[in-house]
């Protein structure tokens, strides 16, 4: 009956899968082992062991077993007349075996031999993003391909305190530091730059970075990346105490199943298992900087209780508790950043082709196997872009900049397009949103900022640095700028993208993902709106305010993410427990969005979302998706829209099962309706399959045929280019902001008595002084007048009439 819907497995089959599931979960590090080594393609290994993040193997196996047939994925149809035994999991692309036509290809699409006919200039693009591009037109990114044992993102400070120290001295005394002179107070509550370590052959000599002496040394691990409070001239003495307390505090307020959360302080990714949950992660840190925000207005002692004094630079007091974490976190984040940007392969432990735990650092060749170093090919070939930061300087003023014009607000920031004065760097900054400021600085925000100074891809935004405005509330983050996001884009678009151009994007798209679920992050809000474009053809991720960690074993995490269009059905159900698949599911909405220019599935509620998604697929049931019955709203009493009219198996069924998803997507089309080949809409099959399990991998969507057939991927240069469109908003914006402006002109008689309303910030918001009455500052504004008129037009028609001309003569005199 299964076998018919999703991906032709049989219910034995399931069962096994889940026994072995029940074995291998008693030793979560084997299944991560056998997953690694499962990814290198291991041909006799027992692909049935793996589950979960195994899946691409899983699938690999699901079709080898149905060469030749025909197979349903979500009841769809799937073609195998062109495939092998693809071998996905670590073959990498089969183009050799495409013979493709010169006419079979549309401008600018790839050929076989990956000569796409790109001019110089458009070359040109390709080298400023640093990649590489394969002959499929894919891009490889210069992050390894390999799942990271630990995620590059730092949110926890579990280190033994001990180990710190010695940490700290060694690697001090290794680089043979001299003294330096004591570091400023970093200025920022928020872990925003980092010292570069940099990865050259005097690796034990000092690094000069922007004036800022840091050690060189490679560090045996980690780890031992230097600390602020374990630079000179910061003591070290303090700060087990306020690990203690922070520590304390997690485990007092920790409560897994709740959204809000509380600390930022704890948990390695890889070692998820013992640190609380995102949720809980957070709102400590929140929680840190209301108390910073208070004693700057308070005194530190009356709110503290505690600690009174005064800390000492990396100290860590109640006050000053979140200025030095931010420092600290961000020194340790942007460190394995910076290290990760320079020395990638040798960061972290990785798992090699033979599970061997492999330390690709100079300093642990001991470890490293020879296979390793073979499968491996050389680290020393990629260079990523580095990202300097200065650990030891506060961040640069947002008046460095010069705003251009408003780009876009979103919930949780607004974006303005604006010129680094310095360089003349069109760049694009972020604005956090601090409306709920009581409740501490965003959570969301500080997601983001952590993880995109961690990462870096040629698919992912990439964040230069964060700046300040004259309020210290005011926090920018700098990021590349991008002419479009794939949404407006789409929305001024007469014809949606065609096959081709929609490869080259997923193609784009799924290697960021690769690359976040690579390395353990989850981004959680993947929507149009989210993809960034520009004329070079590049698609870029954005927006990681959803975004967190994940680890193994997977621990219970909020569903309510995920915008609601593009939001998994195991998401809409209630699971607590997910993982990668969620964003796959995204993926399979956006890659439908982007054939037909419409959302795929539209919902108003979560009811109706699901409705919509089941309209299109079918209800769910528990052969199709074992565990679905588990689910919170799986007890809801859906409507069972049930395609297949011969029961649940049968050859019949397989076409009535997927027909709907079909009709939209239909291989032929006299209609204009977009058309999708076999091997495409198979592909979309797997993405919007109901079970995560089954749910196809970014990896193994990468290897999918559909990305070696014809139409090939577009080359990036030959993408359609549109004029900018934030660009466009620029005159209407600066019009409305010249108008705001005049009104935060001084009035006539401030202007006399020299008084003034107030100075308009960078935004062009009005920032009045703190101690400036509401009400008197409402009696500037407009507003005031407004409330003040709404008032009048409440009152009794006789008096108004007689208040208007008062009203008037009033405003006249004042304002003209
Ligand atoms: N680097 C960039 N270059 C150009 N435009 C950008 C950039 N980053 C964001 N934008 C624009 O700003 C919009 C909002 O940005 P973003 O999604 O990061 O904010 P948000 O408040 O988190 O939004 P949301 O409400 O979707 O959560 C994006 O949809 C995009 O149009």
């Amino acid at each position: 009956m299964a076998a018919g819907r999703h991906g032709g497995y049989r219910d034995n089959e399931f069962r096994d899968r889940e026994t072995d599931y029940g074995t291998s979960r008693k030793d979560i590090g084997s299944l991560n082992g056998e997953y690694e080594r499962g990814r290198k393609g291991s041909r006799d290994f027992d692909r049935s062991q793996i589950r979960g993040r195994g899946s691409l193997e899983y699938q690999d196996r699901v079709r080898r077993r149905d060469v030749g047939g025909r197979e349903m994925r979500n009841g769809g149809h799937r073609s195998t007349s062109s495939r092998s035994d693809s071998g996905s999991s670590g073959g990498g692309p089969r183009r050799c075996g495409y013979a493709v036509r010169p006419v079979d290809r549309e401008p600018g699409e790839l050929s076989s031999d990956g000569s796409d006919g790109a001019t110089e200039a458009e070359i040109q693009c390709n080298k400023e993003t640093d990649v590489t591009i394969l002959d499929s037109g894919r891009q490889l990114s210069p992050i390894p391909n390999k799942k990271r044992k630990f995620s590059p993102i730092v949110w926890d400070r579990d280190d033994k305190d001990a180990t710190r120290t010695i940490r700290s001295t060694k690697v001090l005394e290794s680089s043979n530091l001299p003294p330096l002179p004591p570091p400023p107070p970093p200025p920022l509550p928020v872990p925003l730059k980092s010292n570069s370590i940099h990865d050259d052959a005097e690796q034990n000599s000092l690094v000069e970075d922007n004036g800022v002496h840091v050690s060189g040394a490679p560090p045996s691990d980690i780890d031992s990346l230097p600390y602020v409070s374990e630079l000179p001239g910061m003591t070290d003495s303090s700060v087990p105490k306020e690990e203690d307390r922070v520590n304390d505090m997690i485990a007092e307020t920790n409560d897994e199943n709740d959204y809000v959360p509380r600390t930022i302080t704890s948990s390695r990714w890889a070692n998820d298992a013992e640190s609380p949950s995102d949720e809980g992660e957070i709102s400590d840190y929140e929680d840190s900087w209301k108390m910073k925000r208070k004693s700057q207005s308070e005194s530190a002692e009356a709110k503290v209780g505690r600690k009174s004094i005064s800390p000492g630079l990396g100290e860590y007091s109640e006050g000053t508790k979140v200025r030095s974490l931010g420092s600290d976190e961000r020194v340790r984040s942007s460190s394995r950043d910076s290290y990760n940007d320079t020395v990638d392969k040798n960061d972290y432990m990785e798992v090699d082709d033979d599970q061997n735990i492999v330390c690709s650092d100079a300093s642990h060749s001991g470890t490293e196997s020879e296979d390793d170093v073979g499968s491996h090919g050389t680290p020393e070939q990629v260079h990523p872009p580095q990202r300097s930061f200065n650990m030891l300087h506060g961040c640069r003023s947002v008046d460095e900049f010069e705003r251009l014009n408003r780009i876009d607000e979103g919930t949780y920031g607004i974006v303005f397009r604006a010129k680094d004065k310095k360089t003349g760097e069109v760049v694009a900054l972020k604005k956090v949103k601090m409306d709920r400021e009581r409740e501490g600085f965003p959570l969301t925000s500080l997601r983001e900022i952590n993880i995109l100074l961690s990462i870096h891809h040629p698919s992912i935004v990439d964040v230069k640095e964060v700046v300040v405005g004259s309020n210290l509330d005011s926090i920018y983050m700098v990021m590349e700028y991008m002419e479009h996001d794939l949404k407006g884009l789409m929305e001024t678009m007469k014809q949606p993208y065609s096959q081709s151009e929609v490869k080259c994007l997923m193609l784009q798209l799924l290697e960021g993902i690769k690359y976040l679920h690579d390395n353990w992050v989850l981004h959680r809000d993947l929507k149009t709106s989210n993809l960034l474009l520009n004329n070079c053809g590049d698609l870029k991720i954005c927006d990681f305010g959803l975004a967190r960690q994940y680890g193994s074993p997977l621990k219970p995490y909020t569903s309510l993410v995920v915008t609601l269009w593009y939001r998994a059905p195991e998401l809409l159900l209630g699971a607590k427990q997910y993982s990668t698949a969620i964003d796959m599911w995204s993926l399979g909405c956006i890659m439908a969005e982007l054939l037909s220019k419409e959302p795929l599935f539209n919902g108003k509620s979560e009811v109706e979302q699901l409705d919509k998604i089941f309209k299109v697929l079918g209800t769910p049931n528990e052969t199709i998706w074992p565990g679905l019955s588990d689910l919170p709203g799986a007890k809801v009493n859906f409507a069972k829209h049930k395609r297949p009219a011969l029961g649940d198996s049968g050859w019949l069924s397989c076409f009535c099962w997927y027909n709907l998803l079909r009709k939209k997507f239909p291989a032929t089309s006299f209609t204009g309706t977009p058309v999708l080949s076999d091997a495409g809409f198979d592909l979309l099959n797997m993405l919007l399959t109901y079970d995560p399990e089954k749910r196809i991998t970014a990896d193994a969507a990468l290897n999918h045929e559909w990305f070696h057939e014809v139409p090939l991927p577009k080359s990036k240069e030959f993408m359609p280019t549109f004029p900018a469109q934030h660009a466009q908003d620029s005159f209407q914006y600066d019009q409305a902001h010249e108008k705001s402006n005049e009104e935060s002109r001084p009035t006539r008689g401030a202007e006399e008595e020299g008084k003034t309303r107030g100075t308009r910030n960078w935004c062009g918001e009005t920032v009045w002084p703190v101690l400036v009455n509401p009400m008197l500052q409402a009696g500037f504004s407009y507003w005031g007048w407004l409330t003040i008129w709404i008032q009048l037009w409440c009152l009794p028609k006789k008096v108004w009439h007689k208040a208007l001309p008062l009203m008037k003569l009033f405003l006249v005199n004042h304002y003209m």
